[in-house]
């Protein structure tokens, strides 16, 4: 049984699970992704759910072709610093953030969300999170809504497999798949504290 942070009461600050909704019909169905507003820091009139969103500038998509891939832990640097919002169109996901906040009551706090294609539900990370992610399924799409550009000199991440987060992973290290950079990452005990707000 996933993890359910909801359920379980213990949503970090900031952290949203946004229910998106879908339109059937004998064709198939219809679902908004986003509705941004034209009014700053508005959400669209009558639209709880995009209600406090920032605006997001970039999207992103990516197809895992197999379960047990490793995504992460990612995070960008401001002033590139990233708010995401990440749907699943196929397949189905382990998410997993990390509390990169100083000062934080929930520093280096993990916390895991099922998501999956089937389920109508989006997450909102604020910045200040590492993110990432495990395949569950084959060819698994993940889309992702960004708040500043990809910005490579900005990059960061926290090792997937760091003891000390100890995220309780679906797949063991034999089993998952990582890139060569994802390997690559430090320990969060290595990591110098990040002010978000730069
Ligand atoms: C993230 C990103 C990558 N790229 C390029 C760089 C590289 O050649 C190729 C693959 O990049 P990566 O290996 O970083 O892709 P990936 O490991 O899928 O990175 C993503 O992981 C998830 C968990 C996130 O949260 C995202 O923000 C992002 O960091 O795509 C872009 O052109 N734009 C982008 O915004």
């Amino acid at each position: 049984m996933p993890f359910d942070p909801v359920a379980a009461g213990r949503l970090p600050a900031g952290v949203r699970l946004v229910e998106a909704r879908r339109h059937a019909d004998k064709r198939g169905w219809f679902m908004e992704l986003h509705r941004g507003s034209l009014v700053a820091g508005g959400g669209a009139a009558g639209d709880a759910a995009n209600d406090a969103l920032p605006f997001f500038c970039q999207d992103n998509v990516s197809l895992t072709a197999a379960p047990a891939a490793v995504r992460g832990l990612h995070f960008q640097r401001p002033p590139f610093a990233q708010a995401k919002l990440v749907t699943v169109l196929a397949g189905a996901i382990q998410d997993v953030i990390v509390d990169l906040r100083p000062g934080s009551r929930e520093f280096g706090r993990v916390t895991s969300f099922h998501l999956s294609a089937s389920a109508d539900q989006q997450l909102f990370v604020p910045v200040g999170f590492a993110h990432g992610f495990c395949s569950l399924q084959p060819e698994t799409i993940v889309h992702y809504k960004v708040s500043a550009p990809y910005a490579p000199a900005a990059e960061g991440g926290i090792l997937w497999n760091d003891p000390d987060l100890g995220i309780d992973w679906p797949f063991t290290a034999a089993e998952v798949l990582v890139s060569e950079k994802d390997a690559a990452w430090p320990r969060l005990r290595d990591l110098a504290p990040i002010e978000w707000a730069a």
